[in-house]
Order: structure tokens, then sequence, then C-alpha cells
């Protein structure tokens, strides 16, 4: 069989990674790093468009790097309407949506399916998005809340969380992923929890809406009283509320850092302020998991924690030390998540999964009594 060649574009909030495999094989693979003063000119997410493709160009041209060889661009996509899980072709409609956000979440990951887009429309090849933030799979179960109306909704990193998935039931459990029962983290600058029962990702938090664990940018769950309470004293409004959601809470609030390899080290130096702060983040993670195994009723085939934070061992040791007891824990420290890209491709382009069309209206929209 043809080995595909696909290009992978991952646009994040401080730099755009690149990769290119030839199947599973990686070619190549570089981040440009972007200065916050560059990225700080572009009045919207969007008009940082030519400039990201002009750096990658350019880096990829200097490499030897034949686009015309390239027979799909992926982008990491976001900014979509609440979509199933799975691989996308880019539309116009799909465009349309990540240039103005449709769903109100402003990230970088946006930028993917223009950027594959692009770049597809230069060199004659396809464009696709796969498993974006914007994955909702929810059971009914986990969207009732206890207000009419209020719907609970989910922005996760699903794009590694379903990569980690499926790679450890081919190569642990010998059985394909819509056969496996998971609870499964990515620990990084955000922290997504989620339960995935066949192939399908039926809870989890909305981590850029406020819910789960404290992260290291991120606040995290806290009660409504508290929130009231802290908007009321600090003369806080509805923007600062949202950036601690996703930029200005956890470590970033109490240390004013959000490396946590800093903050392990002040705790190792003897600081007790930054020891409990690791260890109560640690502690919530732990809580999230139990949560979402219970959701899975306790038949659980394995707890997966992927992310950047999971390189440190305390922290694998903690989780494994309090959760064990409901399915063995396997690390998958740092990400896979151009490796996922590439492999979503490739599973379309070999037949093992029908390219989907995004259609643009919430893939769950109310429940039939409202
Ligand atoms: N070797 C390491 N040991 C301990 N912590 C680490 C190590 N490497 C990275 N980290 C921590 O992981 C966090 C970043 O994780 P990661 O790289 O997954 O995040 P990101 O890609 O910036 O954001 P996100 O994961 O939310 O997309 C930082 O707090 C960093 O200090
Ligand atoms: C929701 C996953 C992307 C992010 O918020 O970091």
């Amino acid at each position: 069989m043809k080995p595909y060649k696909v290009l992978t574009i991952n646009p994040g909030s401080t730099s755009t990674k690149v990769a290119l495999f030839q199947g599973e094989e990686c070619l190549y693979s570089q981040t440009v790093s972007h200065e916050a003063k560059e990225l700080e000119q572009y009045a919207s997410m969007s008009e940082q468009l030519p400039y990201r493709r002009d750096t990658v160009l350019t880096l990829l041209k200097e490499a030897g790097i034949r686009l015309e060889e390239v027979d799909v661009f992926v982008g990491r996509g976001g900014g979509l309407i609440a979509m199933e899980g799975g691989t996308y072709g880019v539309t116009d409609l799909m465009l349309e949506h990540a240039r103005t956000c449709a769903n109100g979440v402003i990230h970088p990951a946006a930028l993917g399916s223009q950027l594959a887009h692009e770049f597809a429309q230069a060199y004659g090849a396809k464009a696709m998005v796969v498993n974006p933030p914007d994955v909702d799979e929810l059971q009914d179960l986990a969207r009732m809340t206890g207000i009419r109306g209020v719907h609970r909704i989910i922005h996760l990193h699903a794009l590694n969380l379903k990569e980690t998935a499926i790679r450890h039931s081919k190569n642990v459990m010998k059985k394909p992923y819509a056969e496996c029962r998971y609870v499964v983290c990515h620990i990084g600058g955000g922290i997504s929890i989620s339960a995935h029962e066949k192939g399908r990702m039926i809870d989890g938090y909305d981590i850029v809406g406020g819910e789960g664990p404290m992260a290291p940018t991120r606040c995290g769950s806290i009660s409504v009283a508290n929130l009231l309470e802290y908007m009321k004293m600090n003369q806080a409004g509805l923007e600062d509320v949202k950036k601690l959601c996703t930029r200005t809470g956890g470590f970033v609030n109490h240390m004013g850092i959000s490396d946590a390899i800093e903050l392990t080290e002040r705790a190792k130096a003897g600081d007790r302020y930054a020891g409990l702060l690791w260890d109560s983040m640690i502690y919530q993670i732990e809580k999230c998991i139990g949560a979402m195994a219970a959701v899975l009723h306790g038949q659980v085939d394995g707890i997966l924690l992927g992310g950047g934070m999971v390189h440190n061992q305390d922290l694998v040791k903690q989780i494994t030390d309090a959760c064990s007891f409901i399915a063995p824990v396997t690390a998958y420290p740092g990400e896979f998540e151009m490796e996922a890209m590439a492999a979503g491709a490739i599973r379309v382009l070999e037949g093992e999964e029908e390219l989907k069309t995004y259609t643009g209206t919430p893939v769950w929209d109310g429940f039939d009594w409202e």
C-alpha cells in the first residue's frame, strides 16, 4: 500500500508545531516559537493566519520539504460547533466557523483548519482536521444540570485523549478502542479528565468553562458561592472570571508561574505553600478520576495519563497510589497530538474510517421535551 505523506499543523498560543509523516513514520518535526509581541499586533485570531503560514512555509522550504508530495494537510481544528469525534474534511462552512470562532472559544487551534486549507489549495492536496477540542460525545445523563434550560457542555484535549486510548487499546489491550473502557487524562497546561466507553467520550469536564481540577493556568471547579464572593471582594467582572478559567487561574494565580518544574523545585526547597498547591492539584485530579470511574460503573480497563506534567514521577506515583484500586494506571508522558492528526488522516485514506462532513449544527441540541 502507498505510504501516504501527511503534513500536520498544530497552532498553539505561543508556538506552531509542524510535522511530516510518511505512514506512521515521522520524517520531520519542528516547533516555531512566536514572540508574544509578534502575536499581540493582530487584532483577531484570523489575522495571524498569513504570519503563521509564511513562518511555517519558510521553515519547510529551508528543510527542503517538497510540499507537492504531500497527500493531506491536517490542522488541529477549533472554534467549531459541537461535533462527534473523528476525521473531518475541511469545508467552506468549517472555515467560516473557524474564522469567526463560532463556538465562542477564542483559541489558536481554530487556525488549524485554515492553515491546512491554504496549504492544500496551494499544493493540490486534501485538507482535514482530527478530533478538535469541540468533540462532544456526552451521554444524556451527563448533559443535565439543576437549572432548566442550562446544559453541560464540554471542551477538552480530545485529540490527545482519543489517540492515547486508541494506542493503548492496540498495543496493550490488543482490542479495538470501541471495545474498551477507560478514564483518560491529559495533564498539561490544561487538565482534561474523561470517561471513554465503546469508542466514545461519554463524560468529561469543560476545561474552558472552569470545570475539573485546577491546572497550571486554570482555576478549575469552585463553588458558586466562592465565585460570587470572590467577584464581590475583588470587583471582578465576567472577563476576569473567564481569564481565571483558562489563563490566570491555578499556579499562575497562586505563584505567578505556570511551570510545574519550577513549582516542584520550590516545594522541594521547602516552600510549604508550593508543596500544598502541587499536592492539592493532584488530589483534585484523583477526585475527578474517581468520578469518571463511577460514570463507567467501576468497569475500567485502564487509567491512562498523558500531557507534559506526566513526566513528573511524583505526580504519577501519587495518582497510582490513589487510583490503582480502580484499574491499572499507565503513564504516557507528553502528547501524541501530531501523531494523532497523521493517524486520523491515514485511517481515512486507508479506508479504516469514514471521512466525516462538518454539519455546523450542534451534535446535540436540547432534550426533545424542551
Ligand atoms: N519533565 C517535566 N517534568 C515535570 N513537569 C513537566 C516536564 N515537562 C513539562 N512539564 C510541565 O508540563 C506543563 C506543560 O504541559 P504541556 O506541554 O502538555 O502543556 P501545553 O502543551 O503548554 O498545554 P496543554 O497541554 O494544555 O495543551 C508545564 O507546567 C510544565 O512545567
Ligand atoms: C480544550 C483543549 C484546548 C485547551 O483549552 O487548551
